[in-house]
C-alpha cells in the first residue's frame, strides 16, 4: 500500500547567509500493507511530523521515493498532490481542526462538497458515518458544544467520508484524557477492522502504540523497528 524508500530531508534554519542545515530525515525506508495500523513513535523533534507532511504531499522531500498503491508521488507538484490527497488520504489532527461555524453534519459533509458530490448522496454518506462513529444524536450541534472525544469522532468521520484507503493521524489522542483516549483508540481499531482502513499514526504516546499492528521508532531522523505487536 505504502512503500517509502531512502527518504531524505534537510531544513535550513536561521538567517540568510548564516543558515544552519538540519538533516531531519536521514534515509527513511519502510513498507505498510493495506489494513495495517502503524504507529510511528518518537520524541518531540525526532522528525515524525515532517515525515507525515511529506507522505501527504504537503512538503517535497530532498530525495527518495514514496509509492502509494504503486503510484510514485514524491515528485508531484502542488496540484497533483492535492488531487491525490483527496482520493487517497484522510487526516486526523490532535486539535481536531473542525470549522466552528459549521454543524457536525456540515463538518463531515465538507470533503464531499469539495468533490462535487450531490446533496442526496452527501446526506446518505454523512448519516451512515454519523452512525458508525456514534454521533447521530449531535448531528446539528456545533463543535464547541461537544466534548473533546466527540470532536475527535467528528474529525474521524470527516476523514473517512470520501472513502480514502489511508488515514494519516497526527497525535490523535494528544488532547484527550486517558479514558476518552481509550474510547478513540477502540474506535480506530473498530473502523480499521470493519473497513480494512489503513492507519498511520504519529505519536509520542506509548499508549497509542498498543493498538497498532506494528510500531516504528523515530530517533533523530532515523526510523527503526517495524516489529509486530506481541499478542
Ligand atoms: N519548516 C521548518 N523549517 C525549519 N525547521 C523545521 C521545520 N519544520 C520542522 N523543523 C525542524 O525539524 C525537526 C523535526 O521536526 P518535526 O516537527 O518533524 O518533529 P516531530 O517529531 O514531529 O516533533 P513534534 O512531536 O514536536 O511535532 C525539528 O528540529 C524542527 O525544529
Amino acid at each position: 500500500m505504502i512503500t517509502v524508500d531512502a527518504l531524505h530531508h534537510t531544513f535550513s534554519i536561521g538567517k540568510k547567509g548564516h543558515e544552519k542545515k538540519v538533516e531531519v530525515l536521514k534515509g527513511i525506508s519502510f513498507h505498510i500493507e493495506r489494513g495495517e495500523i502503524i504507529a510511528i513513535v518518537g520524541k518531540s523533534g525526532s522528525g515524525k511530523s515532517t515525515l507525515l507532511q511529506i507522505i501527504a504531499g504537503f512538503m517535497k522531500p530532498d530525495s527518495g521515493s514514496i509509492l502509494v498503491n504503486n503510484t510514485e508521488i514524491a515528485g508531484y507538484n502542488e496540484k497533483q498532490s492535492a488531487a491525490f490527497r483527496l482520493d487517497n488520504f484522510g487526516f486526523i489532527f490532535q486539535n481536531f481542526q473542525l470549522l466552528p461555524a459549521q454543524t457536525v453534519f456540515e463538518n463531515i459533509e465538507l470533503p464531499l462538497k469539495l468533490k462535487g458530490v450531490n446533496r442526496d448522496l452527501r446526506a446518505q454518506k454523512v448519516t451512515e458515518l454519523l452512525n458508525k462513529v456514534g454521533l447521530t444524536e449531535v448531528a446539528d450541534h456545533y463543535p464547541n458544544e461537544l466534548s473533546g472525544g466527540q470532536q475527535q469522532r467528528v474529525s474521524i468521520a470527516r476523514a473517512m467520508i470520501t472513502n480514502p484507503p489511508i488515514i494519516l493521524a497526527d497525535e490523535p489522542t494528544g488532547s484527550l484524557d486517558s479514558q476518552t483516549e481509550q474510547e478513540i483508540l477502540a474506535l480506530i481499531r473498530k473502523l480499521n477492522k470493519e473497513e480494512n482502513l489503513t492507519f498511520v499514526i504519529i505519536t509520542h504516546d506509548e499508549e497509542v502504540a498498543t493498538i497498532s499492528d506494528r510500531q516504528f521508532r523515530m530517533t533523530d531522523g532515523v526510523l527503526v523497528g517495524g516489529m509486530s505487536r506481541v499478542i
